[in-house]
């Protein structure tokens, strides 16, 4: 214990500064902040990893097939494959087509950036506690030995309307709650469109995923700024994780977002307009493994700051959630068990850097 204390600051001192105050004073990243070997980042480069081929691209779905009755039935079906085979492969897609216009998302990361480009003392008027998740801050600290991501965060509750918590909703930029309010509804409606669609893309109940998520299955707003770093080959936006949601819906203004597949990490490309759907853990489980949650990261940049924004969307406090009985076949026996606030247990490892979809599994 003594040794813990000596080794690592206290949280309050740890998180006493954000990493855009680091940036302005110049600061070089100190050794909490470092989880990459030097040249570990050139070799990756080196070996190719980070793919350019067109072939091996994250899929871009197109929602509007899937949605309008008027589609011919050949287009639909085969995005519907599409569909399945891009959430069995790679876990992800770029969805466009989803009825949101570009200008609207334009408009949502603008605010974003003008909320972060405030001086830090309104910020701080929305300081979260340390061991909080929602308001302004970086996440509560990690375990022991786990670095700390150069990035800084606006975390808020945003659906059900009762577990908003107005205290941390930003008042400048003026128009930041009614954008984010706007939002709120249209990822309501992008959720119940994808969850329909996933579920007719594996021949299931159209409504099967959104009884097992719950009328009132909370939607959780993620407000990420990267600062520029003096450091991008020791230091990581965002360490790689899987997400412990349903799945998240991901906006960003420019590239820096990768996901692993197989050993290889590929580069999450900007589309105007399209939005990342990526599965996380909890429809890894429902979906008896047939989707995959992959495991993804935040490079930084010396050159950019960066904006995204995640929408976490996870089954409703206290509900079971599970593999679809339909999935469990002679050829695929049931491989995950029946969970309940599985984002919690997922956090824990987090914490610790781990993956936790093991302890969900048969
Ligand atoms: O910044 C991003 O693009 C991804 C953020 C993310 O993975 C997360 O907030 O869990
Ligand atoms: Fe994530």
């Amino acid at each position: 214990m003594a040794e813990a204390a000596d080794s690592l600051p206290p949280a309050e001192v740890l998180l006493s500064k954000r990493v855009q105050e680091l940036v302005i004073n110049q600061e070089e990243p100190p050794h909490l902040y470092i989880c990459r070997k030097s040249g570990e980042a050139t070799d990756e480069e080196q070996e190719e990893n980070v793919s350019s081929d067109p072939l091996t691209q994250i899929p871009v779905i197109d929602l509007s097939i899937l949605s309008a009755s008027s589609s011919p039935s050949s287009e639909h079906d085969g995005e519907l494959q599409k569909l399945r085979l891009a959430l069995s492969s790679w876990g992800c897609f770029l969805a466009t087509g989803h009825g949101i216009p570009s200008s609207f998302l334009d408009e949502i990361v603008r605010v974003s950036r003008e909320f972060f480009e405030q001086p830090m003392e309104e910020k701080r008027k929305l300081e979260k506690g340390v061991e909080e998740f929602e308001g302004y801050g970086g996440d509560p600290v990690p375990a022991k030995g786990q670095p700390l991501d150069w990035s800084d965060r606006l975390f808020l509750d945003v659906y059900p309307e009762d577990r908003r918590k107005l205290k941390f909703w930003p008042e400048n930029p003026p128009s930041f709650r009614d954008v984010l309010q706007e939002y709120t509804v249209k990822m309501r409606l992008m959720t119940e469109a994808i969850s329909k669609a996933m579920a007719k893309s594996l021949d299931l109940q159209e409504d099967c995923f959104l009884i097992q998520f719950g009328e009132k299955a909370p939607l959780q707003a993620r407000f990420n700024y990267y600062s520029k770093c003096p450091r991008p080959d020791l230091v990581l936006g965002l360490k790689p994780h899987a997400d412990g949601s349903g799945y998240t819906i991901i906006l960003q203004d420019v590239e820096g977002l990768q996901v692993l597949k197989g050993d290889k990490w590929f580069t999450v490309p900007t589309i105007s307009g399209a939005l990342l759907v990526l599965m996380a853990d909890q429809m890894e489980i429902m979906t008896n493994g047939v989707f995959k949650s992959p495991v993804h990261r935040v490079l930084s940049s010396s050159e950019r700051d960066r904006i995204s924004l995640a929408v976490f969307y996870t089954p409703e406090p206290n509900k079971e959630i599970g593999p679809e009985e339909a999935l469990i076949t002679e050829k695929s026996a049931k491989a995950y068990k029946t969970v309940k606030d599985y984002a919690d247990v997922h956090w824990d490892y987090y914490q610790q850097g781990l993956r936790a979809i093991h302890v969900a599994k048969v």
